[in-house]
């Protein structure tokens, strides 16, 4: 069983995947003065997310989570590699797997406002999705859409279903965002930030809500967040990226206590204490200096000795060691040369690090 930080978790860390990506790549053209030059905002990557989990990826703004998650939502296509869902490769262009794909992926974004259309009531905004599964009688959807209403702890349900969502706190909203997702029936939840824009005091009333629906309903779901603390708060499993990369990855408790990559050690000891934990604030001293000046993503310098080298050639295939080698205290001259191979830390513990090769 893995162990999480949230000991209400029951599913097995044998169980499939169900959703993978696999040296999945985004290199992105840049214009103007770069023109001929492309960032490397995704970067081979390979995660699983297993079925009933929360898997957490980790990274600093500008480290690719965003791409990331959208490459995974079909809404963008990958320079190469492979998506695939419950064992199957997905190919973003074929219209039947966008369908199959997106009725099984559902996004829950950082700003309900903006994901919920304001000029509508939640019983209008419910019913949309609902209706993709048939045609229900009004009082079956009234029904379905207080169930949902329910489901996501808007409850009375009935005294939801008929406002607006200015009409809505900040994390009613959001619960509403989680509602529609839900509407669509999905088997995978792919959550961007889906508690930064909100007010501190509820964020973990969401997050609460996140973990409910993967124990409750068996939901999968990547939580994209770049708070370490509350990625151990909800996560059975974290992966941490930096600058298109995934560094390091497996057991929540395991990445979290013990951490073996040095941006990820930099990550925690800037990360607020326990005790302020998603309080949303950073850390402060030294740790949380390096981690801004180490910053989070690939940059349009090509000088590849800089912080975050990562914009190379239009081939994309110029990009050569590690890209936190500028930062990193134990740089050493092998880290200027390659990218090491994941390096096994035990129990499903992994590191891309010359330290630990
Ligand atoms: N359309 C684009 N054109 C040029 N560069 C882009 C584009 N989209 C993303 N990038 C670059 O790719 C890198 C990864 O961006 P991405 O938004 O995925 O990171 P992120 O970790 O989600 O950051 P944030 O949390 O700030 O959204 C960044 O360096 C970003 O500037």
């Amino acid at each position: 069983m893995t162990a999480t930080a949230n000991d209400t978790y029951k599913a097995p860390d044998t169980a499939p995947p169900i959703l993978e990506a696999v040296g999945l790549t985004r290199h992105i053209p840049m214009h103007g003065r770069r023109h001929g030059q492309v960032v490397r905002a995704v970067d081979g990557v390979d995660l699983a997310l297993r079925r009933g989990q929360i898997l957490a990826l980790v990274g600093q703004s500008g480290s690719g989570k965003s791409t990331l998650a959208r490459l995974l939502a079909l809404g963008d296509r990958p320079t190469s590699g492979e998506i695939r869902f419950d064992g199957r490769p997905v190919n973003a262009e074929r219209r039947r797997d966008r369908r199959r794909h997106y009725g099984h992926v559902q996004m829950i974004m950082q700003d309900p406002f903006a994901s919920l259309n304001r000029l509508h009531r939640l019983r209008y905004i419910l019913s949309r999705p609902l209706r993709n599964f048939g045609t229900p009688g009004a009082a079956e959807l009234e029904a379905r859409i207080i169930e949902l209403l329910e489901r996501v702890n808007l409850t009375p349900g009935r005294e939801f279903i008929d406002k607006y969502p200015h009409e809505l706190s900040g994390g009613q909203r959001q619960r509403a965002a989680v509602a529609r997702a839900l509407a669509a029936d999905p088997s995978v939840l792919l959550g961007d930030e889906p508690v930064s824009m909100l007010d501190v005091s509820i964020r973990l009333d969401i997050l609460n809500l996140l973990t409910e629906l993967r124990d409750r309903d068996g939901l999968s779901m990547l939580y994209i967040t770049h708070d370490i603390a509350s990625a151990r708060h909800v996560a059975d499993e974290v992966v941490v990226m930096f600058s298109g990369h995934l560094v390091e990855g497996g057991p929540a408790e395991a990445v979290t206590q013990n951490a073996k990559h040095p941006y990820t050690q930099l990550l925690l000891a800037a990360s607020p204490d326990p005790d302020r934990l998603l309080s949303g604030e950073a850390g402060t001293g030294t740790a949380a200096a390096s981690l801004a000046a180490a910053a989070g993503g690939p940059d349009a310098d090509d000088d590849p000795d800089s912080a975050a080298g990562s914009a190379t050639g239009a081939d994309g295939g110029t990009e050569a060691g590690c890209p936190f080698r500028a930062r990193c205290p134990h740089a050493q001259a092998i880290c200027a040369e390659r990218m090491p191979e994941a390096a096994d830390a035990g129990s499903g513990h992994w590191v891309r690090c010359w330290l630990h090769t």
